[in-house]
């Protein structure tokens, strides 16, 4: 067989852990051992207890094929996710692949607070009209419309790979969302559409700062999902402005954002002159997270 790594000494899990996992280590990643094992787990579709049982057991050849590829993979900084098509988020799979932005884990506090800030201004039955900015891989429009099955879930993303990748999440988990391509709140503009929700995790890295990020981030993620111009903010002042056409009377609106930025993104709310109230959320690391606004 050929392969990257020489396995020809390999004949049970351990061993294959061991050489797996050594070769990562060689290859800078920080955990080597756990990803060994995620890898290993993945090309035999096992779960944690089933894989600690197995140590001595032999591993085919085919299997070590299959770690041998994924080990050239994370040697390049690819992201485990990206290896094995899938992330977590609230709870559920998404299909992700390179492409979309994989979908991380303080943006569930975006979406529990654009449920808990509906809450306080809407009856449970009420058929809001709600709009995600930046699909992505769909982790947020179709989150909510899966939690809030009476709400109407629009979502807007310029990239047509995010857009195909959200509508297949869409369809495997069962969520009702309508998907629109294009810029920001463009669409609903031109369509004249208001809405009671606007939500929205928009690329936020200052541009000079997207080439400071780590390898598995900078290569491997689409520059458009990170990229928030030159001071980052650049979605967040275009979103702000449109809020006057696009909210209706009663409405909240709930920006997730990068580090040090909330207090700007709270100044732009705030200057839309359209929002009776503007707080800042932190996440579980006590970084500053959301923006939320609310139209009473
Ligand atoms: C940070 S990602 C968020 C993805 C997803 N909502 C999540 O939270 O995992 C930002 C998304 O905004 C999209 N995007 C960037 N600029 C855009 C624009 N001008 N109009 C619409 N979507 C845009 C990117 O393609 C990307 O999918």
């Amino acid at each position: 067989m050929h392969t990257q790594l020489d396995w020809s000494d390999v004949t049970t899990i351990r061993e294959a852990l061991l050489r797996a996992s050594s070769f990562l280590r060689e290859k800078g990643t920080k955990d080597p051992l756990f990803e060994a094992e995620l890898m290993i787990r993945h090309c035999l579709d096992w779960d944690r207890t089933r894989f600690l049982m197995a140590m001595t057991d032999s591993i085919d050849i085919e299997t070590l094929v299959k770690l041998d590829g994924l080990c050239v993979r994370r040697a390049n900084n690819e992201p485990l996710q990206y290896m094995f098509g899938e992330q977590e988020f609230y709870g559920r799979p998404f299909t992700v692949r390179p492409g979309v932005l994989i979908p991380r884990p303080e943006t569930e506090i975006l979406v529990e607070q654009v449920m808990a800030a509906a809450t306080k201004l809407w009856s449970e039955s009420e058929e809001l009209a709600v709009v995600d900015i930046g699909t992505g891989s769909g982790a947020i429009c179709i989150t909510l419309a899966l939690e809030k099955t009476q709400w109407r879930v629009t979502t807007v993303d310029l990239s047509p790979d995010a857009t195909a990748i959200a509508r297949e999440n869409a369809s495997r988990l069962g969520a009702d969302v309508r998907f629109l391509q294009g810029d920001l709140v463009q669409p609903l503009l031109e369509a004249g559409e208001k809405v009671d929700i606007l939500v929205s995790n928009p690329p936020y890295i200052p541009s000079r700062d997207v080439e400071e990020l780590d390898d598995e981030v900078r290569v491997h993620e689409p520059r458009l999902a990170l990229d928030g111009g030159e001071d980052g903010l650049d979605c967040y002042r275009r979103l702000c402005e449109a809020l006057p056409s696009l909210l209706k009377e009663r409405a909240v609106v709930a920006l997730e954002v990068g580090i040090y930025q909330a207090g700007d993104v709270a100044a732009l709310m705030k200057a839309s002159g359209v929002m009776d109230e503007v707080e800042i959320v932190p996440d579980l690391a006590g970084i500053e997270r959301v923006v939320i606004g609310v139209r009473r």
